[in-house]
């Protein structure tokens, strides 16, 4: 994690397996939440993949794929949920700089950041449903949030595969695209924005997180959290995750 000039950047940075998410990873997104609460000089977070090809490849399966029950499963979905929830409800606002792949959870958290910039390149899915389970970290509840048609949302859910930049603009997923360097195109889209009154921008983002907690996204996540986990348990996801950790084996 790095501050400058006020933009806080948190780097995934496990690029040899597109940047999967494990428990170091959540402890980052911990100290991220913290950072943000007790130094007050942050004026907008930035989330990003370290790499060329990924943004996030969602959950690290080699890891994840041990928990076999309900509860256990529910036990990690939770507390990432709510780690997370925490970054979507930071009293700044976030940017997800998507430099490459963002899928199953990795979608998820570039969903509930404020902003999404794309790389031209790049593809995005929720691509849980082929592994027999649905978004367990709030992405399906942040994605009915974020303003979009709501059958186009229902579609990209249920689809389970990755769409392209032209497709993630065209439906509103996508904030924008871009081509080249992404710290280029970040500062190009942060020109525009009022970053220097970050009070504004608080201000902002405070209006926001009132609707939210007006209707209950925290308690909505956590029953999207408890539908995952039943799904979890079925030998149908497990033997869906073996398959792919076995693939080139
Ligand atoms: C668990 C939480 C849950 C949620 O709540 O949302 C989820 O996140 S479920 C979704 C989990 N993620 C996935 O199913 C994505 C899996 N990965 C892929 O589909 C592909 O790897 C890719 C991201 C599209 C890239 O494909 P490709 O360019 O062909 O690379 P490889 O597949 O060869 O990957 C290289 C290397 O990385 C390992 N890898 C990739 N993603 C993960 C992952 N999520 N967890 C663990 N390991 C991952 C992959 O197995 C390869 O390893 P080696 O074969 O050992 O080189």
């Amino acid at each position: 994690m790095i501050e400058k000039e006020g933009i806080l950047f948190f780097e995934i940075n496990r690029p040899n397996i597109h940047n999967a998410i494990n428990f170091e990873v959540i402890e980052g997104f911990r100290q991220l939440v913290n950072n943000v609460r007790t130094n007050k000089t942050s004026k907008l977070v930035v989330i990003t993949g370290v790499g060329e090809k990924s943004f996030c490849s969602g959950g690290d399966l080699s890891v994840f794929h041990k928990l076999k029950t309900a509860e256990e499963s529910y036990s990690m979905l939770s507390t990432v949920a709510e780690v997370l929830y925490d970054v979507a409800t930071l009293e700044v606002p976030t940017v997800a700089l998507i430099n490459g792949t963002a899928v199953g959870g990795g979608c998820e958290i570039a969903t509930l950041c404020d902003y999404r910039l794309v790389k031209k390149e790049a593809k995005c899915g929720f691509i849980q449903g082929k592994l027999a389970i649905t978004t367990g970290w709030g992405g399906g509840t942040y994605l009915f949030e974020k303003g979009m048609r709501y059958d186009k949302a229902l579609k990209m859910l249920t689809e389970a595969t990755p769409y392209d930049s032209n497709e993630l603009l065209s439906i509103g997923w996508a904030t924008d695209l871009f081509e080249g360097d992404k710290l280029d195109a970040l500062n190009e889209f942060i020109a525009k924005m009022i970053v220097p009154h970050s009070t504004v921008l608080k201000a902002y983002k405070k209006q926001l997180i009132r609707k939210w907690e007006q209707s209950q996204l925290f308690e909505r996540i956590m029953e999207e959290v408890k539908e995952c986990s039943i799904l979890w348990e079925a030998d149908v996801h497990h033997a869906a995750v073996n398959s792919f950790l076995t693939k080139k084996k």
